[in-house]
C-alpha cells in the first residue's frame, strides 16, 4: 500500500505540526495581547512573524534529524533576508528564543529534542535550508509555515501546513488549525469577538476546538486529531477521528467559501458563479488553508480562489489541503477542470484562472460549467 510506504515520514509530520501549532499558539497569545512590533511587512506588503520564521527552523530541524540533513529537501515560504539585517537583531533573538522554548517541550509529542540550545546561526541555517525548488523527480516537503498570516496576527484563522510531494505527486498531506471553531457557524465570526466572548463563559473550555488533519494519497481516508493544549497534561498518540466530505450536493443547501481579502480572489467573479449556479448562502470568508479543512471536514462544500492575472500560486499554499480534501471524498482541479500540477517547482505552473475543490462531483461540475460560460459570455 503506498499510504504504508511513508508512515514513518506521517508520523513524525504529524507529531512536527501539533508542536508548530503548539508554538503558533503561544506566539499569537503574544501579540494579540501586547501587540507586539515583531510583525514584519514583506515586499509584497503581505506579513511575517516571529510565528513563520520559527516554525519554519523547527519544521527544518526536526525533519533533518529524524531522516538525515542530506536526505531532505524542503520548499517553504520564508527566507532569511529580514533576519540576517544587522538591524533585526532582536527580532532574529526573538525567533532563536521562541525556537528553543518550543523544541523544549518536543517530548510532549513524542519527539527529540536538542540536547544543547540550538544558536543564532544554527536558527539561520535551518531556515535557509528550506529553499529547495521542488520539482517533478525525487521526495520534496512543502511547507508553509504560517498559512494565513494575515489572519494570524488578526487573531483570527490561520494554518500549519506541510506536504511531501514524491516524483511531482502529493502522497502525504498535514493541515493544522490551531482556531478551528467548535461549531462551523463560528468559523465567520471574528476569532477575537470569541475570545473575548470566551473569558466570561464558566467553562475551562475555550470557544476554539483546533485540531490537526491529516491523510495518504490513495488510502481514501482523512483523519482528524484534536489539538493539545498548551496547558493540558499531555499524552501521545493523540487519539483520531475518520472525517469525510458533506453529502450535501443541492447548491440551494451549499456553502461556499473563499479568501477574506478581495485582493487575493476575485469575490465579484465568485459572486456572479455562486448566483449561477443557485448558491444562496453568504460567503464563508476565511483566511488561510482553513477553507480546505472545512470542505474535508463537511463543514462547507466549496471552495473558490480566483487570484488576480499575474499572480502564481504556490505550491505550499495548497499541497496539504488538496490531499487531505480528495482523500476525504472531494474534488479539487483548476477552473478548467484539470489537476493541480505539484512537479514544477515552486509554483501551480500551468493553472488554468483559479482553484475550485467541492465535496463531491456534482456540484463541482455545475461550477466548472459556469465557468465555462461565463468565460464564454465574457468573451463574447
Ligand atoms: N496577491 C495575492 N493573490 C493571491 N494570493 C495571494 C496574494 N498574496 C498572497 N497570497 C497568498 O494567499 C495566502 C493566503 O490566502 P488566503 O486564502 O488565506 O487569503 S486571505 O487572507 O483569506 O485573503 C497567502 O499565504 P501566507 O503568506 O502563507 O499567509 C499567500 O501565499
Ligand atoms: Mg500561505
Ligand atoms: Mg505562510
Ligand atoms: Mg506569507
Amino acid at each position: 500500500m503506498e499510504d504504508e510506504k511513508y508512515s514513518k515520514e506521517l508520523d513524525v509530520a504529524v507529531r512536527v505540526v501539533h508542536l508548530a501549532c503548539f508554538l503558533c499558539q503561544r506566539v499569537q497569545e503574544g501579540l494579540v495581547s501586547t501587540n507586539s512590533d515583531h510583525v514584519k511587512s514583506k515586499d509584497d506588503d503581505s506579513p511575517v512573524t516571529v510565528a513563520d520564521w520559527s516554525v519554519q527552523a523547527m519544521v527544518s530541524w526536526m525533519l533533518s534529524e529524524y531522516f538525515g540533513r542530506q536526505n531532505v529537501s524542503i520548499v517553504a515560504e520564508e527566507d532569511v533576508e529580514t533576519l540576517s539585517k544587522a538591524d533585526s537583531t532582536d527580532l532574529l533573538d526573538a525567533v532563536v528564543s521562541t525556537v528553543n522554548e518550543c523544541l523544549a517541550e518536543a517530548p510532549r509529542f513524542g519527539l527529540k529534542r536538542p540536547d544543547k540550545t540550538i544558536g543564532n546561526s544554527q536558527v539561520l541555517e535551518a531556515i535557509s535550508r528550506c529553499n529547495s525548488s521542488g520539482g517533478p523527480t525525487g521526495r520534496h516537503w512543502a511547507l508553509d509555515p504560517v498559512d494565513g498570516t494575515l489572519g494570524f496576527v488578526r487573531g483570527d484563522q490561520y494554518a500549519v501546513a506541510l506536504a511531501l510531494i514524491d516524483n511531482g505527486r502529493v502522497v502525504l498531506g498535514v493541515l493544522g488549525c490551531p482556531n478551528y471553531p467548535m461549531r462551523k457557524e463560528w468559523l465567520n465570526i471574528h476569532h477575537q469577538h470569541y475570545r473575548s466572548m470566551s473569558k466570561s463563559l464558566p467553562s475551562s473550555h475555550s470557544w476554539e476546538e483546533g485540531c490537526v488533519m491529516y491523510a495518504s494519497r490513495g488510502s481514501d481516508e482523512a483523519w482528524m486529531q484534536p489539538l493539545i493544549r498548551g496547558d493540558e497534561k499531555f499524552e501521545w498518540p493523540n487519539f483520531a477521528k475518520l472525517i469525510r466530505v458533506s453529502s450535501i450536493d443541492d447548491p440551494a443547501l451549499a456553502t461556499f467559501c473563499e479568501p477574506v481579502e478581495k485582493t487575493n480572489s476575485n469575490h465579484s467573479f465568485t459572486a456572479g458563479l455562486a448566483h449561477s449556479v443557485g448558491l444562496r448562502k453568504q460567503p464563508l470568508r476565511v483566511h488561510s488553508m482553513v477553507k480546505y479543512a472545512a470542505i474535508a471536514r463537511g463543514d462547507a462544500e466549496i471552495y473558490m480562489k480566483f487570484a488576480r492575472a499575474g499572480y502564481k500560486e504556490k505550491i505550499w499554499d495548497h499541497a496539504a489541503g488538496v490531499l487531505i480534501v480528495q482523500e476525504a471524498g472531494g474534488v479539487v482541479t483548476d477552473a478548467g477542470g484539470r489537476p493541480l500540477d505539484f512537479s514544477k517547482g515552486v509554483y501551480l505552473e500551468g493553472l488554468d484562472r483559479g482553484i475550485i475543490a467541492c465535496s463531491g462531483d456534482a456540484l463541482h461540475d455545475k461550477i466548472i460549467g459556469a465557468i465555462f460560460a461565463s468565460w464564454d459570455s465574457s468573451n463574447l
